[in-house]
């Protein structure tokens, strides 16, 4: 039996999201301005007003006074790579030239003893200072990137969905697994992490171009055995690499094809950029009911194209948001929703500041299937928080002297924010990082 935590609450500016802002408008969202929630065992057990909340708690409650703060879902990353964050910020090169010349030189390293642990702990510390605490990882072509990865997200009781990359040609050699090694590494992994505790697997492919046929057929035959598994892999992000894909792959009908023909594309599958994408394509994902993952700062540093979000609605794609480090430039989600309303500005679209808030919680939560765990104060769900300051910089604090109601000030925070404006992160309802 578990031994039963403190009861503890956070009180401030409460805000959260039950329905997409883009469907339900002002309906869907939460906002109390003296709000409490109340955490016990992990979990959100009660959320309210202060007035009427305080009165009920049980002797000994900690209360924790954040006013006059946000107080947030913690936010949710669908796509980051653990072994690239020695690569951020690589100067010079589009995304096969980038691969070759920086990311395959430094993935090689998590063969070294230590180093994925090393790895591991830098990355959840520099993910939780960003408030981000659930994310979909890529660990690198060694088990044991994964292995690290899943131990030390274990110790912190972060909900955290990963995978060992396959990769089986056109890569270094130290860098290339086999169809069958990968399979059975994969699946060994699954047996030793998916479902203990917090942790989630997905079957990792890297993409196409770096998966023989019958690697890919093993990473169907994973999907197939594991349907509760995601898949995670990169498509249509730059036009070398869809040339080459398709060469590879003469009998697919597109990129997305490929990934068809081997049962890789599927409603647990999230597809990195999806940039360059046929009619046909979008068919196909919104068919497969496939996620669409746009990573704006990696479109941009990478200078791969503009992720078309109308589109991806209009066609009936579901989309999430990331970091995509180390191609993408920054660990915060706030950042990442400032260059996706910039992405947007230039095809003429548009993005309110509740768009993005809800992408980076809720709309990742529905995205990755994880929403009845996180992305939600609602009461039941896992006790993941970040708490935000606005006025965390001089400029801030500045321009917040000019707002005039709660939409002007989140704008302001997606558009200036970052892990400054992280005042405190909760995971489970343990504080683990207070600035
Ligand atoms: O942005 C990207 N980062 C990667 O590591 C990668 N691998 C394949 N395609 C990729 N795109
Ligand atoms: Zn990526």
């Amino acid at each position: 039996m578990s031994e039963t935590k403190a009861i503890r609450a956070l009180r401030g500016r409460l805000l959260w999201f039950v329905d997409d802002p883009d469907a339900a408008g002002d309906a869907a969202y939460r906002y109390i301005a003296d709000g409490l929630l109340v955490m016990a065992d992990g979990l959100i057990a009660s959320v309210g007003e202060a007035a009427q909340l305080l009165a009920t708690l049980p002797p000994g409650a900690e209360i924790v006074d954040h006013r006059p703060h946000l107080i947030m879902p913690g936010f949710i990353d669908a796509h980051i790579h653990m072994p690239q964050t020695q690569v951020v910020a690589s100067y010079g090169a589009q995304l096969m030239d980038w691969l070759n010349r920086y990311t395959f030189v430094e993935e090689q390293k998590l063969a070294q003893q230590g180093h994925p642990e090393k790895l591991a702990r830098f990355f959840l510390d520099e993910l939780l200072a960003n408030g981000t605490t659930t994310a979909a990882v890529y660990c690198s072509v060694h088990p044991q990137s994964a292995q690290a990865f899943f131990a030390e997200s274990e110790r912190r009781n972060t909900r955290m969905v990963a995978g060992k990359v396959m990769m089986d040609r056109n890569a270094p050699e130290p860098l290339t697994d086999t169809a069958e090694s990968s399979y059975a590494d994969s699946k060994a992994l699954i047996a030793r992490w998916h479902g203990k505790g917090r942790q989630l697997y997905a079957i990792t492919p890297r993409f196409a171009v770096t998966s023989t046929p019958e690697q890919l057929a093993a990473a169907g035959r994973l999907a197939a055995e594991h349907p509760d598994c995601h898949v995670q892999t990169h498509i249509n992000e730059n036009q070398a690499e869809i040339a080459f894909a398709c060469e590879l792959y003469l009998k697919a009908a597109d990129y997305a094809g490929i990934y068809e023909d081997f049962g890789l594309l599927g409603p647990k599958s999230l597809m990195g950029h999806c940039i360059h994408m046929t009619k046909r394509e979008w068919r196909a994902f919104a068919q497969a009911g496939a996620v669409a993952v746009f990573c704006p700062t990696s479109n941009l540093f990478l200078g791969s194209g503009l992720f078309d979000w109308d589109r991806a609605r209009r066609e009936g794609v579901r989309v999430a948001v990331a970091t995509d480090i180390g191609g993408g430039t920054s660990y915060s989600m706030l950042r990442t929703m400032a260059e996706a309303y910039k992405i947007l500005q230039l095809q003429g679209q548009s993005l309110s500041a509740f768009a993005a808030l809800h992408a980076i919680t809720r709309g990742n939560a529905v995205a990755l299937g994880l929403d009845h765990w996180v992305g939600s104060l609602e009461p039941g769900h896992e006790a993941d928080v970040v708490v935000l300051d606005t006025a965390a910089t001089r400029a801030m604090a500045h321009r917040l002297e000019t707002v005039r109601d709660l939409a002007e000030e989140l704008f302001v925070l997606v558009t200036l924010g970052d892990e400054r404006n992280v005042a405190a992160t909760y995971v489970a309802g343990e504080a683990i990082a207070s600035h």
